[in-house]
């Protein structure tokens, strides 16, 4: 049996689809995995900032197309770029064992820790998350927008004569790249995108042969994490252009979710927490949505 994996053809959409047709060989070593790399229209603009181009599919829209023609058979993408919404006929599968959900710092040579920083320092992300969050640990930091691949982005601290910039911690786990990693920024003062680290699979809904191929990938505390992130985003209606991040932990069959919003501007950034069973999940990521929304009101009036 031939089963063909959709991916984008960056270095960390081939890494991780690697890792996971990997393990799927472990697991079905009679069924041929063979890799469909898709260029997507995220990979054709580089040259403008992700939050400018307010689509939201960026990354997945011809990947999602070649699922529903048949041309691939289940596709592997970073859960933290997928939209809210599946177009009709095609689903989520399992999520597997989520890598660290931190974002970490990458300084320029010299430098270790946050606070070395010179006043004024010029740190690279072209996310308003990252860069509000950092703000508020050093307003004096000078954000300078950059996009592109990770390797792209490691390179212009020295082209654009950056500090630092602000990654994933994933990303650099994946790409074995741990080691130009400079500070991992607590959970606490650095609240990451929802579904962060975690991977989403992507296949066709009546699809049962690869639904139990891909079964054996299921994790439960990466599942339940990913689904209360994920409905918090979905709560708020997450349009990419605002500061939005999440994260969960479970403990003791309880599940602890924190959720971030703010403003345009970054004047305004609310931080809240809300705690349920953690069969809730998504019921626990909506209902905080709601509620910081009210906050968030209350706070811009
Ligand atoms: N938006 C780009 C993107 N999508 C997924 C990751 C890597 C980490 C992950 O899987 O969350 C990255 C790069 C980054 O934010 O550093």
């Amino acid at each position: 049996m031939e089963i063909i994996v959709g991916t984008r053809g960056s270095q960390l959409a081939l890494s991780q689809t690697g890792d996971i047709i990997k393990i799927l060989e472990g697991y079905h070593p009679h069924v041929k995995f063979t890799l469909k790399i898709i260029k997507t229209k995220g990979d054709s603009i580089q040259h403008i900032a992700l939050d400018q181009i307010g689509e939201k599919a960026l990354f997945v829209k011809e990947i999602e197309e070649e699922l529903l023609n048949g041309t691939i058979d289940f596709a592997v993408h970073s859960m933290k770029d997928m939209p809210s919404d599946v177009p009709e006929g095609l689903c989520f599968g399992p999520v597997p064992k989520r890598e660290d959900v931190r974002d970490v710092l990458i300084l320029k040579e010299g430098y270790k820790t946050l606070e070395e920083l010179p006043l004024g320092a010029r740190i690279g992300t072209g996310s308003k998350r990252r860069s509000y969050q950092l703000l508020k640990l050093r307003p004096d930091l000078e954000i300078v927008p950059i996009r592109g691949n990770i390797d792209t982005r490691i390179k212009k601290i020295k082209l654009e004569n950056l500090e630092g910039i602000v990654l994933a911690a994933a990303g650099l786990h994946r790409l074995k790249l741990k080691e130009q990693i400079s500070v991992y920024l607590p959970v606490t003062k650095m609240v990451p995108a929802p579904g962060q680290g975690a991977l989403a699979l992507e296949m066709r809904q009546e699809d049962k042969r690869v639904q139990d191929i891909l079964a054996p990938l299921y994790d439960e505390e990466s599942c339940l994490t990913v689904a209360a992130e994920r409905g918090f985003m979905d709560g708020l209606n997450g349009s990419c252009h605002l500061p939005m991040g999440a994260y969960a932990e479970l403990s003791e069959g309880r599940l602890i979710l924190t959720g971030l919003y703010g403003d345009e501007g970054g004047k305004c950034l609310v931080l809240q927490k809300l705690e349920g069973p953690q069969e809730e999940a998504r019921e626990i990521g909506l209902r905080l949505a709601k509620e910081l929304l009210k906050t968030y009101e209350e706070h811009i009036k």
